[in-house]
């Protein structure tokens, strides 16, 4: 492999790649969405959802915050509503990122159940576990572990309890941490200290969504989460300049990303935005192993994959 050649495409896609930052909603392909809508538009021709290939067509980027949250509401939950929609699309979503070169994955997902439909929050999670297992039997090349996730907008202190007594029972079927997102406009994080402290004495990785808008930026809000000891740290856009040092002072592991997918346009984004070159982008590859929540045993095999790739 020439490393002294100019980044493009075909380099960025081969790169092994390893992805931290990926919502399991946020993460289906619009495609895959279609597909689902199709299958239930079939059974049911009443069915009150619009095709999602209409709703965003191909190409479509212009979200803002106040539409994009509404997006998983009105539309990805109202398809991904049963177990074998949830199946379907986890699937489709570990292809994707197989297909893209990712070699490790974090997914990420808040456990919702769903009364109307008879699903509890273990039967959500079962079924994305029961998914990653029939993929892991296809193929080795992608370690596939899980996140859970608590929504800051919604989740109480009892339910956040309930989601980190999920993910403890579940460490040995490859949950690995837990994170809060959601609606950054929303909420109080302070209610979460006690989960989250539960989580860390178990082993668990913490990562937190961090000044992703300003109103998720306040000083408060931001000692607050990082009282929390928090391993890696989402987004981190609007970020005050003495939380910057305290940040770069614990050499916390920082999840950027710049709203475009799949994982190795954001490469090539990033090579295009910041002047980086194949060189630059392996020691990134290489460097954002260290911060995986999977164990050391997947951290050397992660580096010796870089390596073969870089000396071949
Ligand atoms: C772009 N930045 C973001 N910031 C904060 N939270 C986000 C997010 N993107 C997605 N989510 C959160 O993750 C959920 C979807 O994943 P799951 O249904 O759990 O798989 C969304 O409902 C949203 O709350």
């Amino acid at each position: 492999m020439s490393l002294s050649t100019p980044v493009d495409l075909k380099f960025t896609k081969s790169l092994p790649k390893v992805e931290l930052h990926a919502h399991l909603s946020g993460s289906i392909s619009r495609q895959c969405l279609h597909e689902i809508w199709q299958r239930k538009k079939t059974e049911d021709p009443i069915f009150p959802v619009e095709d999602p290939l209409v709703l965003m067509p191909p190409g479509k980027v212009d979200f803002t915050l106040q539409t994009f949250f509404s997006v998983f509401s009105r539309l990805i939950y109202q398809l991904c509503n049963d177990l074998e929609s949830l199946a379907y699309a986890t699937n489709s979503v570990l292809e994707d990122f197989l297909n893209d070169g990712v070699c490790y994955l974090e997914l990420r997902t808040i456990p919702r159940p769903s009364p109307e439909a008879n699903i509890t929050r273990e039967d959500y999670l079962n079924t994305i576990l029961d998914t990653i297992d029939k993929f892991k039997a296809r193929t080795q090349e992608m370690s596939v572990f899980l996140i859970l996730a608590l929504d800051r907008g919604h989740t109480t202190t009892s339910e956040a309890r309930e989601i980190i007594d999920l993910a403890i029972a579940n460490k040995p079927r490859g949950v690995v941490g837990v994170d809060i997102c959601g609606n950054p406009t929303r909420g109080d994080v302070t209610l979460y200290r006690d989960a989250f402290a539960r989580a860390k004495a178990h082993g668990l990785g913490l990562t937190l969504h961090f000044a992703e808008t300003r109103a998720s930026g306040t000083p408060a809000e931001l000692a607050t989460l990082l009282s929390f000891q928090p391993d890696r740290l989402g987004h981190v856009i609007h970020v005050p300049d003495e939380f910057k040092r305290e940040v770069i002072r614990r050499r916390i592991g920082l999840e950027l990303w710049f709203f475009c997918s799949p994982v190795s346009n954001e490469y090539l984004l990033a090579a295009q935005h910041f002047g980086l070159d194949r060189t630059d982008l392996l020691d990134i590859a290489t460097k954002s192993v260290d911060a995986i929540f999977g164990g050391e045993q997947e951290k050397m095999r992660l580096k010796g994959r870089l390596l073969k790739f870089a000396s071949n």
